[in-house]
């Protein structure tokens, strides 16, 4: 049976849906409920709101989330450059539904119903800056997007990457307390990227597998804030006086490594 002029339209608005946010009929109440948008395999899964997905880290990040089997609807939100990365990651074929969301006016629908944000928003390090020094521009994002999700999804799991991570996690912390939706176990602040450096050059010096090596690091995301605890590394081993300090410098340092040459390829691929 050929399909009614009414089922068309819907079938359509619903496929075009991600690349016009703003299209009324995502509103509540319409073609486009929530209850609708499932991972194409049936089974209810997260749903994930990924702001400041058009930047570096935002854009794999919403490729990694959109190829997660538990995920069921992305949301991608930035300032720029929303709709097209939007576009870009919905034709993956797996079933989580993506939906772009472009500028403030349009926070709170990105925000609503999420069980699971993920800032990378806000600006990242330039050589010869520290993580402090994005404090002034990324405090104030982090906030006001915190603010967002006191009002829209309150019991949303919160994984803040934007910088400096030391002080952003606060800053968020302070705001749920504001606004009476603190919970310390769902928010996190996204220091993972320490341990897997340290695994990784742990496995250098030791001649081993990087995924057969465990190093615990506590402490914060910032220099001499990250503590790789090398004494409790599995398996178990030992470093002399040089390793050990070669090895701490290194973590503590891996963001800043990155961060010279980063901006080196950026500058080179601007001048071709
Ligand atoms: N915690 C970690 O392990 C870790 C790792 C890498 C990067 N970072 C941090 O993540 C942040 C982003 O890094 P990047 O390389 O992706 O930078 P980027 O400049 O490539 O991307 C940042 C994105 O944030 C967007 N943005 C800016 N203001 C916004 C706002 N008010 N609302 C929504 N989006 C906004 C920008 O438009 C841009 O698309 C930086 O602060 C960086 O230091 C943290
Ligand atoms: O170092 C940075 O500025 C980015 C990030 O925190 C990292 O560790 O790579």
């Amino acid at each position: 049976m050929q399909p009614s002029g009414a089922e068309v339209h819907q079938r359509i608005a619903r496929i075009s849906a991600h690349l016009y946010p703003s299209n009324p009929q995502m509103g509540d109440g319409s073609i486009l409920e929530r209850t609708n948008c499932r991972a194409k395999g049936g089974a209810a899964g997260f749903k994930v709101a990924i702001l400041g997905a058009a930047g570096g880290i935002g854009q794999p990040l919403a490729m990694l989330m959109k190829m997660n089997p538990l995920v069921s609807v992305l949301h991608l939100y930035d300032v720029v450059n929303a709709p097209g990365v939007t576009a870009d990651i919905s034709h993956m074929d797996t079933g989580a539904v993506v939906r772009g969301f472009l500028g403030q006016s349009e926070l709170e629908g990105a925000l609503t119903g999420m069980d699971l944000v993920i800032i990378p928003a806000g600006i990242p390090r330039k050589p010869g800056m520290t993580r402090d020094d994005l404090f002034k521009i990324n405090a104030g994002i982090v906030r006001t997007l915190c603010e967002g999700i006191a009002k829209c999804c309150p019991n949303a799991i919160v994984n803040l990457i934007s910088n400096p991570v030391n002080s952003t996690v606060p800053i968020a912390a302070e705001v749920f307390k504001k606004a009476g939706t603190y919970d310390p176990k769902k928010l996190l602040g996204v220091t993972s990227l320490d341990v897997v450096r340290a695994n990784t050059f742990v496995a250098e010096v030791l001649g081993l597998d990087p995924r057969e090596v465990e190093v615990p690091v506590v402490g914060g995301h910032a220099g001499v804030t990250i503590l790789p605890l090398l004494s409790q590394v599995k398996p178990p081993c030992s470093f002399t006086h040089e390793e050990t300090e070669y090895l701490t410098k290194r973590i503590q340092d891996g963001g800043t490594e990155v961060v010279e040459v980063l901006s080196t390829f950026r500058i080179c691929r601007d001048c071709i």
